[in-house]
């Protein structure tokens, strides 16, 4: 059955959550809805305690529909260098009123510092199953899993700055977006929602990127991670912003002053926008000659491809249409 679910904005928009319920009798976590990765993990009673405080905590023992998988694990690293591990097993998952009776559920026996510290109770991947980490048998995703019983083999994202946006399955809401949705073909090659960014556009001037660039609609990234080239140029319109060694990127004046020009790069043959106001990401890091400062959304990345994380779908609603191996989008 399609459905809909609320995607909840955690402090900074670090990150978005949706509550998902496990096993029977239900245990709801709010699990991180990353686009990024393929592995649906949780935080377990598995794991030594120390790593729990503060998280809700999937227990298999008091489900009587989990069913280990002997012999299987899982170990994934995530770009931003963090990291988890554990067990395996399948039980029923449920996302709003969409069941999958036989899910993998990966279950983490450790979790790497940021998860301890951060706001999610584990994650759940929407890329492609093409790179779930479950060994010696890859594991589907839920998406992969639930959409032949959707309408439509797709699902949406409408995400907010600090207001509680949703996630839809297997159907689009008009309501939710405007103007009309521009679709690229995806490249499913990687296994991540891939498309080719070949140039982007500051001002006036639209810059080229490499031919072979290209971009990924990741949910599971806060910022947008671009080309060095690109955020320079970027950066360089922006009176007071600076590259700071110290805080470990671009910094720009937190003041939402007009200096700050929107920033266009295309997905596919269709430029997207993130508006300046967008730019400026989180609360003041401190001040510098009196003026307040703030990390900026736009960061650079090495390599060319590009990284199109939650700023991107604070300003646009997303379509991951799996049936037809193609990502749309269009201003919300
Ligand atoms: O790992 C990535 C980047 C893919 Cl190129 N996104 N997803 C994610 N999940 C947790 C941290 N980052």
């Amino acid at each position: 059955a399609d459905s809909s679910v609320t995607a909840t904005p955690e402090s900074g928009d670090v990150e978005y959550t949706i509550p998902v319920k496990i096993g029977t009798p239900a245990q709801t976590l709010n699990l991180n809805l990353d686009t990024g990765s393929s592995d649906l993990w949780v935080f377990s009673n598995s794991q030594v305690t120390s790593q729990l405080t503060g998280h809700d905590v999937y227990n298999p023992s008091k489900s009587s529909t989990w069913k280990k998988l002997a012999g299987f694990s899982w170990s994934i690293q995530y770009a931003d260098g963090s990291g988890a591990s554990g067990d395996v097993g399948t039980d029923t998952v449920t996302i709003g009123s969409s069941t999958v009776g036989t899910q993998v559920v990966e279950i983490a026996k450790t979790v790497s510092s940021s998860f301890t510290s951060g706001s999610n109770d584990g994650l759940i991947g929407l890329a492609y199953g093409k790179l779930n980490t479950v060994s010696p048998v890859q594991a589907k995703t839920w998406f992969e899993n639930i959409m032949s019983s959707l309408s439509n083999k797709l699902f949406t994202a409408t995400l907010y700055h600090n207001k509680a946006g949703s996630y839809d399955f297997g159907y689009i809401d008009s309501k939710k977006y405007t103007g009309t949705i521009k679709y690229t073909p995806i490249s499913t090659r990687s296994g991540w929602w891939e498309f080719p960014s070949t140039s982007y556009k500051v001002g006036a001037t639209t810059y080229s990127n490499p031919s072979t660039a290209t971009g990924i609609a990741d949910t599971g990234t806060t910022l947008l991670l671009v080309s060095s080239g690109a955020a320079k140029t970027y950066y360089k319109t922006v009176s007071g912003a600076q590259a700071n060694s110290q805080v470990g990127g671009y910094i720009v004046p937190c003041a939402k002053s007009a200096s700050l020009p929107a920033f266009y790069f295309s997905v596919g043959s269709n430029l997207a926008s993130v508006s300046g106001a967008n730019v400026i990401y989180g609360s003041s890091l401190g001040t510098i000659g009196g003026v307040s400062y703030c990390f900026g959304a736009i960061q650079p990345i090495s390599g060319n491809q590009y990284i199109f994380g939650d700023v991107f779908f604070k300003q646009n609603f997303g379509v991951f249409d799996y049936g037809r191996t193609r990502f749309g989008f269009a201003p919300h």
